[in-house]
């Protein structure tokens, strides 16, 4: 195993039964909380890609995404749950391991053709992926990757997200 994704591991804490019985909630505080562990994180997603944007779901996939598109001299767009964004929006319902939502993103997020790498924390089912993965398409930029920093294999999404260069740091 290497070192970051040992890293990693050691710093995520298991949850039962939140936040519905027979979800194993993957809590990811205790790796906010270490700053070696944290820069470690998000050089190695700084790195994947050379994109203009980096794209960070609400609301703990903000946490990542933002310091990554600093990290990687990128601009940061929000993808937000509906509602919270102010201007013309475009957006997608889709289901997730213990729920169902809709996202948002600006209308005018994104000049025509823009490079996107797409920052979550946790791809479960995948359907809060791949929501996302269609929103920023219709909003006219080119998606080169989707990273997370950990993907729950049992779950499946890696499936749902075929054709798309998907990252993880680490798979349980
Ligand atoms: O692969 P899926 O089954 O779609 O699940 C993954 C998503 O679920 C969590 O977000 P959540 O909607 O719980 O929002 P939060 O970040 O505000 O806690 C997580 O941060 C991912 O975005
Ligand atoms: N089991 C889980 N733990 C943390 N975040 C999640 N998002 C979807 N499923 C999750």
């Amino acid at each position: 195993m290497t070192e970051l994704r040992t890293m990693i591991l050691d710093r995520i804490r298991d949850v039962p039964d939140y936040p519905k019985p027979g979800v194993l909630f993957k809590d990811i505080t205790p790796l906010l909380a270490d700053p070696v562990a944290m820069a470690a994180v998000v050089d190695e997603l700084a790195g994947l890609h050379q994109v203009d944007k980096i794209v960070g779901i609400e609301a703990r996939g903000f946490i990542l995404a933002a310091p990554v598109a600093y990290r990687a001299g990128a601009g940061f767009v929000p993808v937000r749950k509906k509602g919270k964004l102010p201007a013309a929006t475009l957006e997608e319902s889709y289901d997730l391991e213990y729920g169902s939502a809709v996202i948002e993103v600006h209308r005018d997020a994104f000049a025509p053709g823009d490079r996107v790498l797409v920052v979550d924390d946790v791809l479960a089912t995948g359907g809060t992926a791949k929501a996302t993965v269609e929103l920023v398409r219709r909003a006219g930029a080119d998606v080169v990757g989707i990273a997370v920093l950990m993907e729950l294999a049992f779950l499946k999404g890696r499936e749902r997200l075929q054709g798309e260069r998907l990252h993880s740091l680490v798979t349980v």
